[in-house]
């Protein structure tokens, strides 16, 4: 055992010799060095889910030499990203999402500071998200006119889309003296970054999900076609001014995303100095994930969890929306950090499952 596994354990004891500060949580024991690594397995959301099955709601586990605390109930999550959120609303990144995000100068893996605050506010006040979707829009509609064998697509004839480029937005961002508002340029590719993949790679999988439970589950697929049909029509596209209006693929996307999160723990979260959760001692700089599978799956809190059944969400739509407000469903995560895209992913999921399943018999 080396001294980041002694350390905690022996200043802990000291304190807790002097009746100064509660245990750490329980937890699974794991072996010197490596802790619980080997017995992880590759399904780590399943692992932690019964992990949660034997501790609770809050245990603890020893990745490598990295301590984390996972947080498997909605009382508990409340405490982390409402109650202490200023203390628990830094980030632990990773060495490889470091590499990629150019030091952590992106918004996800930024530490809670001036950078955060400054592309944060950036992105969620100044950012032209209408333009972003018009241009997913346009590649979207695009393919589709392709597949469907029509010419009447939104090109300018010449190949090339006549959308303006956000791309534009940020460089000009760039070029102010405003100190509020500049941006560097290793900010500016981290912003990028936070869009193209960050936001891609998620959306693509709730799509993914979407179709795959649609097809298993063919009168909620009926159902879906029944409301296009109804709302845009038998011979049109799918338009923005029809997402609104589709309460029942909105609560399919919502089964969704409670029975197949795209991030299980959300990205993991980092105290700034140690604090308590459930009466327990979290040490600052301990990587805590926040068990949103175990949550949305639990049977203390949902009807048979393992349905895909979107009629739960149909009588209570509002209460069961992605703000992050009600503890018990936090696909987009919750407080300061919660998901910075969600009217984007919101528009781009409705958006382009509606057109797939309108234009193209599955
Ligand atoms: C279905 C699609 C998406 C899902 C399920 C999703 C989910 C999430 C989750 C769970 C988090 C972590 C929240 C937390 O720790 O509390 C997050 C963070 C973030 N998401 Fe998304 N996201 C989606 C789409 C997008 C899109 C389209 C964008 C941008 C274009 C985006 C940008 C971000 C950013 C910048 C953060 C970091 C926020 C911060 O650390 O302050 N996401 N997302």
């Amino acid at each position: 055992m080396n001294m980041n596994h002694i350390f905690p354990y022996f200043s802990r004891f000291t304190q807790v010799f002097h009746k100064v500060i509660p245990p750490l949580p329980p937890g699974p024991r794991g072996l010197p060095i490596i802790g619980y690594l080997p017995f992880l397995g590759t399904e780590h959301h399943r692992k932690f889910e019964e992990l949660a099955g034997v501790y609770g709601p809050i245990y603890k586990v020893w990745l490598g030499q990295k301590l984390c605390v996972v947080v498997n109930s909605p009382s508990l999550v409340k405490e982390v990203v409402r109650d202490q959120d200023t203390i628990f609303c830094n980030r632990d990144p990773p060495i490889a999402a470091l590499a990629a995000t150019f030091g952590g100068a992106d918004i996800a893996f930024s530490s809670y500071g001036p950078n955060w605050r400054k592309l944060h506010k950036i992105f969620v006040r100044e950012m032209p998200i209408k333009e972003i979707f018009q241009w997913s829009e346009n590649i979207l509609d695009t393919a589709i006119e392709k597949r469907m064998n029509s010419n009447e697509g939104k090109e300018d004839g010449t190949g090339k889309f006549e959308q303006k480029d956000f791309l534009q937005f940020l460089l000009e961002l760039k070029e102010k003296n405003d100190t509020a508002t500049s941006i560097s340029m290793t900010q500016v590719k981290a912003l990028l970054l936070d869009i193209m993949v960050g936001g891609s790679e998620t959306t693509a999988t709730m799509v993914e999900w979407v179709m795959a439970e649609l097809m298993q589950h063919l009168e909620a697929m009926r159902k879906v076609n029944e409301e296009l049909t109804e709302i845009v029509g038998s011979d049109s596209l799918v338009e923005e001014s029809h997402l609104p209006k589709l309460h029942y693929l909105d609560v399919v996307i919502k089964e969704t995303c409670r029975l197949h999160p795209a991030l299980p723990f959300l990205v993991p979260r980092c105290p700034s100095q140690s604090s308590t959760i459930g009466g327990y001692y979290v040490p600052k700089g301990t990587r805590i994930l926040l068990n949103v599978w175990a949550i949305h799956k639990d049977p203390k809190i949902w009807e048979n969890p393992l349905e895909f059944q979107p009629e739960r969400f149909l009588n209570n739509p509002s209460k069961f929306d992605f703000s992050g407000n009600d503890f018990k469903y936090i696909p987009f995560g919750s407080g300061r950090r919660i998901c910075a895209g969600i009217p984007l992913a919101e528009r781009t999921l409705t958006y382009t499952i509606a057109s797939f399943l309108h234009s193209i018999e599955f």
